[in-house]
């Protein structure tokens, strides 16, 4: 996965929190507030250990690219940005 395709995401994430536009599912959620998407997050995570557990590599693949989204909509609540997170695994790197 390249970065290029993560960081897109993340600035149209960043564009539909501002904007809000109708028939967008990140503003649907975010108007729900920060508690509802960090429970997607968790629902999400569970999702993809299902996956893991039971399911096939399409699925998996499925459930991990809906744990990412879902996972930058909180990132960008947070104001975390995806080069907070490169940085961090940058310095961890051995
Ligand atoms: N990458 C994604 C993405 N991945 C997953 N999802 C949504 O996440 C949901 C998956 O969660 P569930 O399986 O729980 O589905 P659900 O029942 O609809 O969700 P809830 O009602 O429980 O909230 C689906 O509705 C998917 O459409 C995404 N929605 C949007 N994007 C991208 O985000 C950007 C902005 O999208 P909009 O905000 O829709 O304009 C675009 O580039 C999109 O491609």
């Amino acid at each position: 996965m390249s970065n290029e395709i993560v960081d897109e995401l993340y600035k149209v994430i960043l564009d539909r929190i501002e904007k809000r536009p109708t028939g967008s599912y990140t503003a649907e959620i975010v108007n729900k507030g920060k508690a509802y998407v960090a429970r997607k997050v968790g629902e999400e995570s569970v999702e993809t250990i299902v996956a893991s557990l039971a399911e096939n590599k399409e699925r998996f693949i499925s459930e991990v690219a809906d744990l990412i989204y879902h996972l930058l909509v909180l990132m960008a609540l947070e104001g975390v940005t995806p080069d907070d997170i490169y940085r961090e695994l940058e310095r961890r790197r051995k």
